[in-house]
């Protein structure tokens, strides 16, 4: 393999492959060959140059992206072998997402620089934590201005004076619900990411001007350029005098929010994702001897999908590039989707040849993926944004598919459904036909698994929220082939079908809404189908309930946005009053909630926990975790809280709970095993159990169709798929940030795996700290957990970005959909262009007559 690895590229990418310029920009257009071209680099560099593999930094925009490239790099013999850790030590690439990089420099720069507020076990919260992180802190905000204007008496779970929940500044008093402050919530955290982002390309990172300075670039930012506008805002007071005032009180606002949200960060001993670049790029501003350190580490520094790069990212490519490390990146400017979200398709047209003059550019312009009709279709969309420096017209490699039928073609529909229907119709008849199936009859043995898989894939749609329905879906396919393999002969070894090649086929849309009818179509058809960018798996309720058991386990005095999810959850009678007055007390002890309810009672990470108890006094169930706990000392804050005999109970088996878990982590339990204790120990899983055996026959609510009981087995479900990753670490843990230190966990794993031997990489600590490091960074990127089922995929355009498929079709191509009026008609055009040329041999593109849903 390694010989041939040049041999497999054409001269324009050898060429690019080859160079000894010491600053390289690859414009590489669709299907032409981007990550070949970046593990050649890696490839050429070690074996033919003689780089130590470890000088050298790949970075890619996803963990997709970063999991291939080391799968790639590993079978051209530069890569970590299977099950080393990928670490970048020992003589490996470090292959990184920007994300996953920023994290991995946090771990190691916390622990050895002073003033970051952060340890080197800081978590990792994803989207939907940040947003509730940022609720709690437009809660903080509203009660401080409420206690500064004296308000007080009876108050509302969030502080507020009861029933009138509002924002009060300057005396103006603002009605402010709470979907309103959900709305809000998401809004800042678009907004925080780009204050961040924005300081820390700047350089400014926290004194109090750079910050105001930065609020009101990101507020003005948000006006104009994105397309949102101040009076989106929610529950503006209309009562200011000009929308100037307005401006000014929304931003100081904002500056107060952003404030507290950072307090609340530290208080969690938390990051959130901008701070994984951001923070490393403050850190490198201001400490001269870690930009020494790691721009000593690294020769050659390699970016893929350069385009889609902000300003933070790009400042820290430039941070980690000393003068002699050479850049080599690959990108194109004609597929930036990312702008709404910071992305800078400038640092790969104007910034880069400007910071380094020398760059030399190569074009990468042979489509492999294409039929020609398709690349010429293609390129006619993008030529609608003008000129521009580094496009040059893409060359189709293939010749046109004979026997195919025409390549591209559009259709018009009256509405959504009928467009969903007539496609699901098309589907089934290329399959049917015959013409979209595996080459080879699947042999005969592999009948059952054929059922297997289609009834599978109905089961994964379960996961989605479509069990029932879907599973006869797939049986009746499963079905349908048996059937049609009888049919096809009495030879019972000739009774094989052929596979149909669902996978082949995707409908990318441009808005989330535009699946429902074609998963409808798809599901009365027996289509096996997948939503990718659905539902992210973390995200799902119960998963994200788990996740939070884990991080209250792994720091139980740093975890309030944690403690607080699952503090009721399942219910143990510590509802909302109580969980005020305990915030109060907090308050007034000057100490964090988890600190007040676990300072007494949980081991510090390097204790040694007593001996685990006999197995007939182990506990197995919330009614044995109360005698668990010390009873609360006292000297104790929480002592003062007036709580219900019902709630003192429930908080006491929290106790219990977490103190025995914990203790079973510092013994060496493993990650799988932990989780399991908890969802049973806790009572999730039998509430769970018990709605599932209850709920028959029960509508969730008045308006959704679906039974309690239903929904409860589905969610049992997925935490069984939960509890199965974490029992499996080798499809976690293979790139983790704690390989070289794990502050103190590595040391106390190994302690307790005993007799010096080593741990297993999921023991302890250290194993619950690894796979939430895991479940935060991929978090985002799940929507499709392993994107290799056999089915038809549902997709936005832009999570179809860096796939290809045999037969596209684009659907919903209506003035209000794509283009979207709320983004730049440039980008627009580009995420058409996108979707397009994802399509290999055939393109279908719909629009209807009434666009309505
Ligand atoms: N030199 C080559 N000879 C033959 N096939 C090639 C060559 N280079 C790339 N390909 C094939 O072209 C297809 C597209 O390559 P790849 O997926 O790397 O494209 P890409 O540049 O990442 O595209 P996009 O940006 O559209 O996602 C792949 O199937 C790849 O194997």
């Amino acid at each position: 393999m390694p010989e041939s690895l040049l041999d497999k590229l054409n001269d324009e990418q050898r060429a690019a492959v080859l160079t000894t310029d010491p600053h390289v920009r690859i414009k590489a257009g669709p299907g032409s060959g981007k990550t070949r071209v970046v593990v050649a680099r890696a490839w050429y560099l070690v074996s033919q140059r003689g780089i130590d593999p470890a000088r050298i930094l790949a970075i890619t925009f996803t963990n997709k992206a970063a999991n291939e490239l080391k799968e790639r790099l590993a079978a051209a013999g530069v890569g970590p072998s299977e099950g080393e850790a990928g670490h970048g030590g020992g003589g490996q690439v470090l292959a990184k997402t920007f994300h996953g990089l920023g994290c991995y420099f946090l771990r190691k720069a916390a622990s050895t620089t002073p003033g970051l507020g952060i340890n080197s076990r800081f978590r990792v919260l994803d989207a939907e934590q940040s947003e509730r992180l940022i609720r709690r802190a437009i809660e903080e905000v509203d009660l401080e201005q409420l206690q500064a204007a004296g308000q007080g008496g009876e108050r509302d779970m969030k502080g507020r004076p009861d029933g009138a929940a509002s924002v009060t500044t300057h005396g103006l008093a603002t009605p402010l619900a709470n979907t309103d402050v959900l709305q809000l919530a998401q809004r800042l955290a678009d907004l925080f990411s780009s204050v961040k982002t924005g300081m820390a390309a700047i350089g400014f990172h926290d004194d109090d001007r750079a910050i105001e300075e930065a609020v009101k670039r990101g507020v003005d930012g948000m006006d104009g350029s994105r397309g949102k506008s101040l009076g989106d805002k929610p529950q503006l007071p209309s009562r200011f005098e000009s929308a100037a005032v307005a401006a000014r009180w929304y931003r100081g606002m904002v500056q107060k929010y952003f404030c507290m949200y950072r307090r609340l960060l530290l208080r969690n001993n938390a990051v959130d994702f901008s701070d994984l670049i951001c923070l490393p790029v403050r850190l490198l501003d201001q400490h001269p001897e870690l930009v020494a350190a790691w721009r000593a580490r690294f020769d050659h520094i390699l970016v893929d999908e350069f385009q889609d790069t902000d300003p933070a990212q790009y400042k820290l490519v430039r941070q980690l590039k000393g003068p002699t490390t050479s850049l080599f990146v690959v990108g194109d400017p004609d597929q930036a989707i990312y702008g709404w979200r910071g992305a800078e398709v400038s640092n790969m047209s104007i910034y880069l040849p400007r910071d380094f003059p020398d760059t030399k550019t190569h074009m990468l312009s042979i489509n492999y993926r294409s039929d020609p009709a398709i690349v010429k279709a293609a390129d006619r969309v993008l030529c609608a944004n003008g000129p521009s420096d580094l496009y040059t017209p893409a060359v189709p490699a293939r010749a046109p598919a004979a026997g195919r039928g025409v390549a591209t073609t559009l259709h018009v529909y009256p509405d959504h459904k009928d467009e969903a229907y007539h496609i699901a119709r098309l589907i089934r008849g290329w399959m049917e036909s015959g013409e979209m199936r595996a080459e080879t009859a699947a042999p005969a043995a592999a009948a059952p698994l054929l059922a297997a898989a289609a009834a599978a894939t109905a089961a994964t749609r379960a996961a989605a929220g479509q069990r029932q329905r879907s599973a006869r879906a797939g049986a009746e396919a499963a079905g349908e082939e048996r059937g049609a393999a009888r049919q096809a002969s009495g030879n019972p070894a000739a009774a094989a079908p052929r596979e149909p090649r669902w996978r082949e086929v995707a409908v990318l849309y441009r808005n989330r809404d535009l699946s429902r009818p074609l998963e409808e179509a798809f599901t009365r058809s027996g289509i096996p189908f997948t939503v990718v960018g659905g539902q992210p798996f973390w995200q799902y309720k119960e998963i994200a309930d788990a996740v939070a058991y884990m991080h209250v386990l792994l720091d139980p005095l740093r975890c309030d946005v944690f403690l607080e999810r699952i503090i009721n959850e399942p219910k143990r009678s510590v509802g909302d009053k109580s969980l005020l007055s305990m915030r109060d007390a907090a308050r007034a002890a000057g100490m964090p909630l988890s600190q007040l309810i676990f300072g007494d009672c949980v081991r510090p990470e390097g204790a040694t926990p007593p001996p685990r108890p006999p197995i007939e006094a182990l506990p197995r169930g919330p009614a044995d975790l109360a005698a668990l706990a010390p009873g609360i000392g006292p000297d104790s804050p929480l002592k003062a809280v007036k709580l219900t005999k019902a709630a003192a109970q429930g908080l006491q088996e929290l106790r219990g709970l977490v103190l025995f878990l914990r203790d079973e982590a510092l013994r060496g339990t493993r990650m799988g095993g932990l989780l399991q204790a908890c969802l049973t120990l806790s009572g999730y899983e039998a509430v769970l159990k018990a709605l599932e055996v209850e709920g028959k026959g029960r509508k969730l609510t008045a308006k959704s169709k679906k039974d309690v009981s239903q929904d409860a087995s589905e969610r049992l479900e997925r935490l069984e798929t939960l509890t199965e990753f974490a029992g499996d670490p080798d499809s976690w843990i293979a790139d983790d940030s704690f390989a070289d230190d794990a502050g103190g966990l590595a040391a106390s794993a190994a302690a307790a795996s005993g007799s010096g031997g080593a741990a297993a990489r999921d023991a302890g600590l250290l194993g619950v700290a690894r796979f939430l490091e895991h479940a935060a960074l991929v978090t985002g990127e799940l929507g499709d957990a392993k994107g290799d089922r056999n089915a038809v995929r549902l997709s936005t355009l832009h999570a179809a970005k860096g796939l290809e498929f045999e037969r596209v079709f684009i659907v919903g191509l209506e003035d209000s959909i794509l283009p979207s009026p709320r983004s730049p008609m440039d980008e627009e055009r580009r995420l058409f262009y996108v979707g397009l040329t994802r399509a290999k041999d055939q393109l279908f593109v719909s629009y209807c007559k009434v666009g309505a849903l």
